[in-house]
This record gives C-alpha cells, structure tokens and sequence, in this order.
C-alpha cells in the first residue's frame, strides 16, 4: 500500500552495530505524513546513524523500514525519488558552480525541465546572482541556502534534516526554519529532523524522539514532554534526559507527595 493513508515513515525493530558498537539499538516509531519529527539526544545517540539508514546510506544490522508505504529493502528506487537530505555537514563539490551542482542533482533525479527548475529554485532561495560561482566560494549561509536548494530540487514528501542550521546565524537560523515551515503548508511534506537547538524544535516539531545511546528513552509532543518533566523549555527536558539520572522531574513531583502523603498518614 503506497498511498496517502500509510505514515511518511515506519520503523520498527531497528538496529545497527559497528563491530561491538551498538549505534542504534531497536528503536521503532511512526511519523505520519504532514508532521515534524524531531530526534532529540546527545552527541553519538544515533541520530544520524537512523537517518542514514532511512537513506540507504547505511545498512541496518535488524529491524524493517517503510518510507510513503515502500519498502525500503525491496523498493528503495521508488521511495528515494519521493525523498531528500539537507546536512551543512555533507559538501557539494567545491568546484562546481551552484548551477553545476543544482543540474547534476536535478538529473540524479530524472526531474524533466532541468535549467528552469534550476532557475526557479535559485531564485525561490534567492541564489539567483550566485549560480555560476564555484559552490567552494561561498558563505556558510549561502552554501546552507544552496544545500536547501539541492534538499528540495525534487520537491520531497519526505525530507531528512541533520542539524540543519548548525552554524547559522539566528537570523540566517530563523530564516531556514520559516523556509521549511512554508515548504511544509504549501506541500504538506513531512520532516524528520535531527537537531541539537531546542528552540528550533519546540518551534517546528509536532512529535520529539528523545534518544540515548542508540535507544528511544522518551516521546511525545514538545507539550507533552513538558508538562511531563515539569519544566518550562526543552532545553531543561534535554538536560535531564542527557544527564541520564532516569528520575524525572515529574517523577520527583509525585514521589514528594506521596512521601508527604506517607508522612501525613
Ligand atoms: N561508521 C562508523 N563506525 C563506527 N562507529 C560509528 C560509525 N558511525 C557512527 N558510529 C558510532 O555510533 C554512535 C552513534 O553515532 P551517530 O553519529 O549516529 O550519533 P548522533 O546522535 O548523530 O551524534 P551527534 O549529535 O554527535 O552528531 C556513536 O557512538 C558513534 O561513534
């Protein structure tokens, strides 16, 4: 079943080791089409690794993965034409113009009107005047405008974001995040998205994965996870969960009162 009724993702059971290194440790979730996923956890969780295993990039050790109703073992072909990427960490060719760059992506995914979709999503990312400028000579926001570009040539439904505005300044920053937000209303795309900037995920995730060690310890909506740890930001969410204690400030709340209600009685 590929249609609009199935989730724009599926895991279940998933699971990859390096050698005795388990990266990520049978973690299963659903993202539903039209929502943003946000993988929340500290440095070598295995974000990354799960995304580059929705991509194909890795191979998982166990564990099945369905993207818009693919199999993503049997029918990777069909499902990656629907998909796309955006890491600052991951380069285009350096010499390569901005046009270069954009009409070779544009071809890698058989997009029919090459030159004007090239042209169009420049100028959508107002990358216009640097089109033929080597992709080596330009400013981290600028190379962070040109890998959007490249993220959304085939217009993806689903789109797989690594730390997006890593390195950004906050402008620059907001700006990407209100860029995705109207992708998101025009297309109704769906998003998983890495992200270490709580503020970006409060904004824009529908739905938070909070990883340790390669394993899912807690869900919910940013709401949820609040009202749940008893804090007012995510930032203090992370921390506790990062500092691994396993007590969570809701769990203390209840603890105090039942030990005033035992005192009590
Ligand atoms: N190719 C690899 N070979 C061996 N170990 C790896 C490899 N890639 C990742 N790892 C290990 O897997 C674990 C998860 O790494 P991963 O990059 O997925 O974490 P992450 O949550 O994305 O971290 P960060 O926030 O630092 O980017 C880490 O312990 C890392 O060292």
């Amino acid at each position: 079943m590929t249609g609009a009724d199935t989730p724009a993702l599926e895991i279940s059971g998933l699971r990859k080791c390096y050698g005795p290194v388990t990266a990520v440790d049978d973690i299963s979730f659903t993202v539903p089409r039209g929502s943003t996923t946000a993988l929340l956890g500290g440095n070598g969780a295995g974000k990354t690794t799960t995304i580059a295993m929705v991509l194909g990039l890795v191979t998982p050790t166990a564990g099945s993965l369905h993207a818009l109703g693919y199999d993503l073992e049997t029918e990777r072909r069909q499902a990656n034409a629907l998909m796309n990427f955006e890491s600052p960490y991951v380069d285009m060719p350096m010499r390569l113009t901005v046009r270069e760059n954009l009409t070779v992506y544009a071809r890698l995914y058989g997009l029919s009107h090459v030159r004007e979709r090239v042209r169009a999503i420049a100028d959508d990312l107002a990358l216009t005047e640097f089109l033929d400028r080597p992709s080596g000579k330009l400013s981290a926001g600028q190379k962070t405008r040109v890998g959007l570009a490249k993220a959304l040539i085939n217009e993806p439904e689903l789109l797989l974001l690594d730390e997006p505005t890593a390195s950004l300044d906050p402008d620059t920053a907001d700006w990407v995040r209100s860029y995705f937000e109207a992708y998101k209303a025009r297309t109704g795309a769906t998003i998983l998205l890495a992200s270490h900037n709580m503020g970006e995920v409060e904004r824009l995730a529908d739905s938070v994965l909070m990883m340790t060690r390669g394993r899912i310890v807690d869900r919910g909506s940013p709401a949820d996870l609040l009202a749940r740890y008893g804090r007012t930001n995510m930032e203090e969410v992370f921390l506790d969960v990062a500092r691994g204690t396993g007590i969570r400030a809701a769990d203390l709340a209840t603890a105090s009162q039942q030990d005033t209600e035992g005192a009590a009685s």
